[in-house]
């Protein structure tokens, strides 16, 4: 009722403006108004930029939490039994209409100010004069002081103005828009009852898991400064309504009302459609924010972003010339947030043309951000443009190193990295097909390798993504769905397998690693063919050329035994593929003759049989003898050069001393302790000591202009 009721206001309060105001767009009234009833969505290529991130399995029972760690706090997905309700609403049953969780929600102001003073705790916060649950749970995060987009952005959005923010990868963007969201939640009177709770924001961002590390971002900010003051249903109540997890537990969440709902477009353009009510809460919507913008609208998901945009859209005054006041503020007005890592200059010009173009009404806009950014109702005809986006696009607690090489030779290139400099290590690839050759090689190297891409199912994605946050040296595997917003904690390492297309790929690439102040370290492989585009990245970085990216010092030595190991594995890898062929093609023959109730000649199929099985038991022998060969290999440590004399001079005690040296354990002998960035740097100064380098590395061009692969 009481939705209801404020719905009627705000339309009757519409209308009256209607009749004195010219209107600059048309607003929606109905879903069915929408021109656009469905909307096609392309199919799974498995290549870059088309991950499919809203096509997945329906997926229950995922629940996030937070662990602490020895690397600070860790988000975890846990694929569990508890429904994604009970995680999203901190219900415990939950189910019952009638339960007390139904009663009046606590409004817990006293009690909270009670024990902690947030002007002496948290002095550097103090000026945004935040809510004391919000405060309470800055500390327990241990968020001593706004980060700088948090504090140029706080002012205006604690205000009401509408921003644009465009700052560094881990810079703290997602508070910067919902500390104020949270602050006028918890500024409001609590609803009596969790069923009158009536939507306020909506955040669209453009994958899945941001979805949820968004909500669960913003649910702790309550939560945490809530703990063991009041039980019962939160204060604020933080939705997540993404593809990929079942659509009826998502909709009886959202009929038991939200004050916030985190979405990707797709599913929630689902939802609207058959749901008048959501449509028209989210027509009254206070907050609207588009998280990573840029990238919402290059996935083909435009059509949907667009749909909800519209539903959004609020009667408009006529544009007022530049340099006017904004229109008279009121209590309903809708406040526009877009923030990202990589918002372009071009945007940012098209903001400010805006109300230009608006008033002109000249001809249809030139690109679709510049369509989007139209129809956004930004309140204000000049929206806070807040940018802090760091000089050649990357963060400057990352070390940029690059390795030329050829193509063949990248898995030596990499397998030689994640041994040398164990840590996490995220290694990004084009295409799935990458992910699906490499994940099998790295295994039987013995390295703990998790695959992340779209033709997985979101459940497996989620556990991926957490046993690579537990797990200390480990390696992802991923597409791009994984290059934007992931907030994983202790990324030591970002690998451009192949080299990213597009400036904003990379920086968000890199944006996984150096985050929150914390050091970085991104290895870029290039491969000859690849020179052109790393020139273009580095153009449209603004940069110099590639040796502004210092190139990684590689110990030959060790290079060419891994190779040898990498060879075995490849054959092992060969041999079992073929063994999975045959099953599979033999497989097909029998479904197939079935089919088509043809029976398979027995004479032929009984030779056949037999010498296939003849063929089986020499791969499945040679295959045995390989992997024992790889297994010995394996087993031998990894010896520097000159370190078997040393050893055979002093004794044990050096092999002692190298092993207590070595990061690697019993894996590599005569190495000394040492991180990439140590090396990068120290290996930059040898070169420019060295006369002559002791071993050219083969991998740059011969005089022919031939590029060839290293000792080989
Ligand atoms: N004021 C603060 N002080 C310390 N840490 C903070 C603060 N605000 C946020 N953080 C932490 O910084 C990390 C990065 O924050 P967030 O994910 O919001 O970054 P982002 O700018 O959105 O990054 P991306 O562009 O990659 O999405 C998170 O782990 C978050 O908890």
């Amino acid at each position: 009722m009481a939705a209801q009721s404020s719905k009627a206001k705000r339309k009757s309060a519409s209308t009256s403006q209607s009749s004195s105001r010219k209107k600059q767009k048309r607003v929606v009234d109905s879903i069915s108004e929408l021109p656009w009833k469905s909307v096609s969505r392309p199919a799974n290529s498995g290549f870059e930029g088309d991950e499919g991130i809203l096509e997945l399995e329906e997926v229950d029972d995922v629940e996030i939490v937070y662990e602490e760690t020895e690397n600070g706090r860790v988000m975890k997905f846990k694929v569990s039994e508890s429904t994604l309700d009970d995680a999203q609403n901190n219900e415990t049953s939950g189910e019952d209409e009638d339960s007390p969780l139904e009663e009046t929600i606590k409004d817990d102001i006293l009690e909270v100010e009670e024990d902690f003073d947030a002007s002496v705790e948290l002095p550097e916060w103090a000026a945004f004069n935040l809510h004391p649950l919000i405060t309470r749970s800055l500390h327990k995060q241990k968020f001593m002081k706004p980060t700088p987009i948090q504090s140029s952005a706080l002012p205006a959005a604690l205000k009401g103005k509408d921003v644009v923010g465009i700052a560094e990868t881990g810079s703290g963007k997602t508070l910067a828009y919902g500390i104020p969201i949270l602050q006028y939640l918890l500024s409001q009177p609590p609803p009596s009852k969790l069923s009158t709770r009536s939507l306020k924001a909506l955040i669209l961002a453009p994958t899945r898991e941001l979805a949820l590390q968004v909500a669960t971002h913003l649910r702790a900010c309550i939560e945490e400064g809530d703990k063991g003051k009041s039980s019962g249903p939160p204060r604020v109540s933080v939705a997540a309504v993404i593809g990929g997890m079942s659509a009826q537990k998502q909709r009886r969440v959202l009929e038991r009302g939200a004050d916030v709902i985190v979405a990707t477009p797709g599913r929630l353009w689902d939802l609207l459609q058959e749901d008048d009510n959501l449509a028209s809460q989210v027509k009254n919507i206070k907050f609207l924010v588009l998280d990573e913008a840029d990238r919402m609208i290059e996935i083909g998901h435009f059509a949907e972003l667009d749909n909800i945009v519209r539903l959004t859209l609020r009667p408009e005054e006529d544009a007022t010339v530049e340099g006017d006041v904004p229109p008279q503020e009121s209590p309903d007005a809708l406040q526009t947030f877009v923030f990202s890592a990589t918002l372009s200059r071009d945007l940012q010009q098209n903001l400010k043309k805006r109300k230009r173009a608006i008033r002109k009404k000249s001809g249809s806009p030139s690109t679709t951000l510049d369509e989007l950014l139209l129809k956004l109702d930004f309140r204000d005809p000049d929206p806070e443009i807040i940018d802090f986006s760091p000089k050649g696009g990357v963060v400057s607690t990352l070390k940029e190193s690059r390795i030329d090489c050829v193509t063949k030779d990248k898995d030596v290139y990499l397998y030689y990295f994640l041994l040398r400099y164990t840590g996490r290590s995220l290694v990004f690839l084009s295409a799935i097909d990458g992910i699906r050759r490499l994940l099998p090689l790295l295994e039987l190297l013995q390295v703990k390798a998790f695959p992340l891409h779209s033709q997985l199912q979101q459940r497996q994605r989620l556990k991926n993504l957490d046993r690579f946050k537990s797990t200390p040296n480990s390696v992802l595997l991923a597409t791009d769905i994984a290059a934007r917003g992931l907030d994983i904690p202790s990324v030591d390492h970002v690998i451009h397998y192949q080299i990213p297309r597009t400036a904003d790929t990379y920086i968000h690439r890199n944006g996984r690693t150096a985050r929150a102040s914390r050091d970085g370290f991104s290895l870029l492989m290039c491969a000859p063919e690849e020179k052109r585009v790393l020139k273009a990245l580095m153009s449209s970085l603004h940069r110099e050329g590639e040796n502004e990216i210092p190139e990684m010092p590689i110990e030959l030595d060790l290079l060419d035994k891994l190779k040898n190991r990498i060879q075995l594995a490849k054959k092992i890898d060969v041999a079992q593929h073929k063994v999975k062929k045959e099953k599979h093609e033999k497989n097909w023959l029998r479904e197939t003759a079935e089919a088509m109730e043809i029976d398979l000649d027995s004479d032929l199929a009984s030779e056949e049989e037999e010498s296939t099985n003849k063929r089986k038991e020499k791969d499945s022998q040679q295959t045995i003898a390989l992997k024992a060969e790889l297994k010995k290999l394996l087993a031998q440590p990894l010896v520097a050069s000159g370190a078997y004399k040393k050893y055979l001079t002093s004794g044990s005690r050096a092999i002692v001393d190298d092993l207590l040296n070595s990061q690697h354990g019993e894996g590599l002998l005569g190495f000394t302790r040492s991180d990439a960035k140590t090396d990068l740097l120290n290996g930059k100064k040898t070169k420019a000591k060295a006369k002559k380098p002791a071993k050219v590395k083969s991998t740059t061009a011969n005089e022919d202009g031939e590029w060839t692969g290293f000792d080989s």
